[in-house]
């Protein structure tokens, strides 16, 4: 799906050669610092490499409108906003904005099943949790069905037993509608746990891939 050819950003990232695959679960691990967040923002072009080439699906994203591949790789940064108004308002916020028709009732109350979040449509999302912000952020994006989704460290708001369910729904969902789920994380448990691909990466480089 991904693949980065001598991709270099600034002094910040440097990656010769990477694959990342479709259909799967791929972690990035690597120390703070190391340009974890960096990788994934060039993957949907919220950044563009300063040398080398990003495919996506064979094509070079270089010439992808980056609206159109935002539709289609969509990235939950580790800090989402969360807008004034109510849990529906913030869910349907990212499909207002990408022009994708608005999901129904129903399906608002499924997606916040699918994370775990007992609130209602109508409460005020500014007065929920730090974790429960976390959660409509990541409702928001998985009803945006992107066949990419991009997460900067889905459970640093999260106690350990919500993240690992969340993350374990997640990835039920992602594999059952054949959708790609690349997840920075800094735990070694959720990669173990979930990951089919994990990459390490050290100083803006790759230095370890493991095809589990
Ligand atoms: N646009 C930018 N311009 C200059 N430096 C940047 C830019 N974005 C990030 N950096 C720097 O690049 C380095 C890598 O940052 P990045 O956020 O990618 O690391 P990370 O591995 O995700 O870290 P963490 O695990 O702490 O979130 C950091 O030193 C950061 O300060």
């Amino acid at each position: 799906m991904f693949t980065l050819k001598g991709v270099k950003f600034k002094d910040i990232i440097d990656v010769d050669r990477l694959d990342i695959a479709a259909g799967k679960v791929t972690c990035i691990v690597g120390e703070s610092g190391s340009g974890k967040t960096t990788l994934l923002k060039l993957l949907n072009k919220m950044i563009s490499c300063d040398v080398g080439q990003i495919l996506y699906h064979e094509k070079d994203i270089a010439g992808i409108d980056p609206v159109e591949i935002r539709r289609q790789v969509v990235m939950l940064p580790q800090s989402p906003a969360i807008f004034e108004g109510s849990v529906e308002d913030n869910l349907l916020i990212g499909l207002k904005f990408s022009g994708k028709k608005l999901a129904s009732k129903v399906e608002l109350k499924q997606v916040l099943k699918l994370v775990n979040l007992n609130k209602k449509l109508d409460d005020e999302a500014e007065s929920l949790s730090g974790g429960e912000k976390q959660r409509v952020a990541l409702a928001r994006v998985i009803l945006m069905e992107p066949e990419v989704l991009l997460l900067d460290e889905p459970s640093s708001a999260l106690d350990e037993d919500t993240e690992q369910l969340i993350i374990n729904e997640l990835v039920r969902y992602t594999l059952k509608n054949e959708k790609s789920l690349v997840m920075v994380t800094h735990s070694k448990k959720m990669a173990t746990d979930f990951a089919d691909e994990i990459i390490k990466i050290k100083d803006g480089a790759v230095i370890d891939k493991e095809v589990r």
